[in-house]
């Protein structure tokens, strides 16, 4: 007779058979290149020749000699993705896909550098567009007047090309950092509930509540920009022009007398290089005519396609929206003008440069310049957040410091549309450079908030107590893998590490988004108050005067 042991052993074998059966045996992979996105079926397991095969299948025989990279998108609105290279990177992503419970797999192939997309003729199909929808079902065509899609093609109505845009039916990817007004810690990136209650009611229009009670009407961006604006050219050393910023801006209605926002320098002198980023070059820049100094980040745009010189309008206009942001934790934005070669960014110029800097120059930082510093960060998120914005990027990178060594927020809200911008003509994908600061529900997709910042900063005191952000070690993908798939982050803090800094981590590196604190509620973390308590007069005291430091370290140059 069989014991109870054995009856369940013989349960578990069936259970095992059963979902083994339940497995599906092919894979769903996507393609997008030059807009065109194409889709097909393959069998797993999965490789790297697989993938390659499939490609040129898709879109033609010499296809993947003018292929420069091969990358694989994870959320929903794109903004994170990682090169696939090899069997190796293929079977991470298709981990992560499978941790997440992913339908099928996303590819973006870009083109090598110079590469003219005309010179090829990539395989017809006429279904580029719409066929198989978000959840891998067929769904119909509505605007090619074809009866019936073939296989192999995938709707992708947030890529499309040829439809101006509004605000309103834009994805995340038009306004992602912007959070619903219901004050909901999160939202869904695929659907277009990213407009406010207010801007749904209308098709046109979208009303944003900035700061300091201005109310900004934004009328159809997509289509206002594209009525273009004079584009004055700048030679690299001067600039004088009555520049497209503000003639975009007044388009926009969000330019003139009814906010207080900086002046774009309409006659200024290009200065010596500050930095570099994954983007373009940043510069100081000279205002002749206020004489007061600016940084300008000139980012390469010559040669983009139709598509992508949309979101350098876009981002053009959004810039000049975000100039009314004033809060002294968020870094200024004084406007933005496009030029033939660039799109060029005003903003506060930041003296003492970027935290990453701090760090690659000094080495790590104390715990309680991490404490001060977390402390300004938050007040700057904390802003940011109650004005329905996502900050996104949150790293010692985009952490600026003043004269006086206080920080500021930079590179608020421009990341994920210069990555779609640069994409094409720049060497290195901006994202990568961001991923292990990433927040696992971001990785996951489906959702993203208020709350992914907090992950973020996590990950940005441990960038400042060791130097580097979790999992520092591993390359991008790996960490990208690691970050959906284990439970705790892997970091190692110096030794004397308080226990509050370690509590204040945890809080932030929370896996669950719903149990992670609020950038509110960590203002009140012992690891912040007890600075704002027992040096109140300190903090505010370093804020307005320059101290001789108590404990100078010789530095060699
Ligand atoms: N407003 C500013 N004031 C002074 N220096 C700046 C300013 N903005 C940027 N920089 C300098 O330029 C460098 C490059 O900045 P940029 O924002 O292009 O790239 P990043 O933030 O370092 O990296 P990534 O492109 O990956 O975000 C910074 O490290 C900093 O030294």
């Amino acid at each position: 007779m069989a014991t109870q042991s054995d009856v369940l052993a013989a349960i578990e074998a069936n259970l095992q058979q059963a979902m083994e059966r339940k497995k599906p045996r092919e894979q769903t992979v996507k393609f997008e290149l030059d807009g065109q996105v194409r889709a097909c079926c393959l069998s797993k397991p999965l490789n790297y020749s697989d993938l390659l095969k499939a490609i040129e299948n898709l879109f033609g025989n010499e296809t993947l000699t003018s292929i420069d990279r091969i990358l694989c998108l994870f959320s929903r609105d794109d903004a994170l993705r990682l090169p696939v290279t090899n069997d190796d990177d293929l079977n991470k992503v298709i981990g992560i896909a499978e941790t997440n419970q992913a339908t099928k797999l996303n590819f973006l192939l870009i083109r090598k550098k110079g590469f003219n997309p005309s010179q090829t003729k990539s395989k017809a199909n006429p279904y580029d567009s719409d066929s198989i929808s978000d959840d891998g079902r067929l769904s119909e065509i509505n605007d090619t007047g074809l009866d019936s899609p073939p296989p192999g093609t995938i709707a992708t109505p947030k890529r499309r090309t040829t439809k101006n845009t509004t605000i309103k039916s834009s994805t995340p990817k038009d306004g992602g950092i912007f959070i619903p007004e219901s004050g909901d810690d999160v939202y869904s990136s695929g659907s277009s509930s990213v407009v406010s209650r207010e801007s749904s009611s209308s098709e046109n229009s979208t009303r944003r509540r900035l700061p300091g009670n201005y109310i900004v009407k934004r009328t159809a961006i997509g289509s206002t920009v594209s009525g273009g604006s004079a584009i004055s050219s700048s030679s690299n050393s001067s600039h004088t022009s009555s520049s497209s910023s503000e003639s975009i801006c007044t388009q926009c209605s969000c330019s003139g007398h009814h906010y207080k926002s900086p002046q774009t320098p309409s006659n200024w002198k290009l200065g010596r290089q500050l930095g570099q980023g994954a983007f373009g070059k940043v510069f100081l820049c000279y205002d002749v005519d206020t004489g007061s100094e600016l940084a300008i980040k000139q980012i390469p745009i010559r040669g983009l396609s139709l598509e992508t010189s949309r979101e350098v309008k876009i981002l053009e206009c959004e810039i000049n929206i975000y100039k009314q942001l004033n809060h002294e934790r968020i870094v200024r934005y004084h406007g933005a003008v496009r030029t033939e070669d660039y799109l060029q960014i005003f903003m506060e110029y930041m003296t003492g440069g970027s935290v990453r800097e701090q760090i690659l120059n000094y080495g790590a930082l104390t715990e309680q310049l991490t404490k001060k510093y977390t402390r300004q960060i938050l007040e700057g998120l904390i802003y940011l957040h109650n004005n329905r914005f996502i900050h996104r990027d949150i790293k010692c990178a985009n952490i600026l410091r003043d004269i006086s060594g206080n920080i500021k927020l930079a590179d608020f809200g421009t990341s994920r549309r210069l990555i779609a911008i640069t994409n094409q003509n720049q060497q290195d994908s901006g994202t990568i450079g961001t991923a292990h600061w990433t927040a696992p529900e971001i990785i996951q997709g489906s959702i993203f908030g208020r709350k992914a910042d907090i992950w973020s900063l996590g990950c940005t005191i441990v960038e400042m107590l060791t130097t580097g952000p979790p999992w520092q070690n591993l390359q991008p993908i790996a960490a990208i893998f690691h970050i959906a798939t284990c439970d705790k982050p892997q970091y190692q803090l110096p030794e004397n590490a308080s226990n509050s800094a370690r509590e204040f981590i945890d809080a932030c590196l929370t896996k669950d988004y719903h149990q992670r604190s609020t950038a509110e509620d960590l203002m009140n973390h012992a690891f912040i108050s007890d600075l704002y308590n027992h040096n109140h007069h300190h903090y505010h005291h370093e804020q307005n005067c320059t101290q001789t430091p108590t404990n100078p370290t010789l530095m060699s140059f």
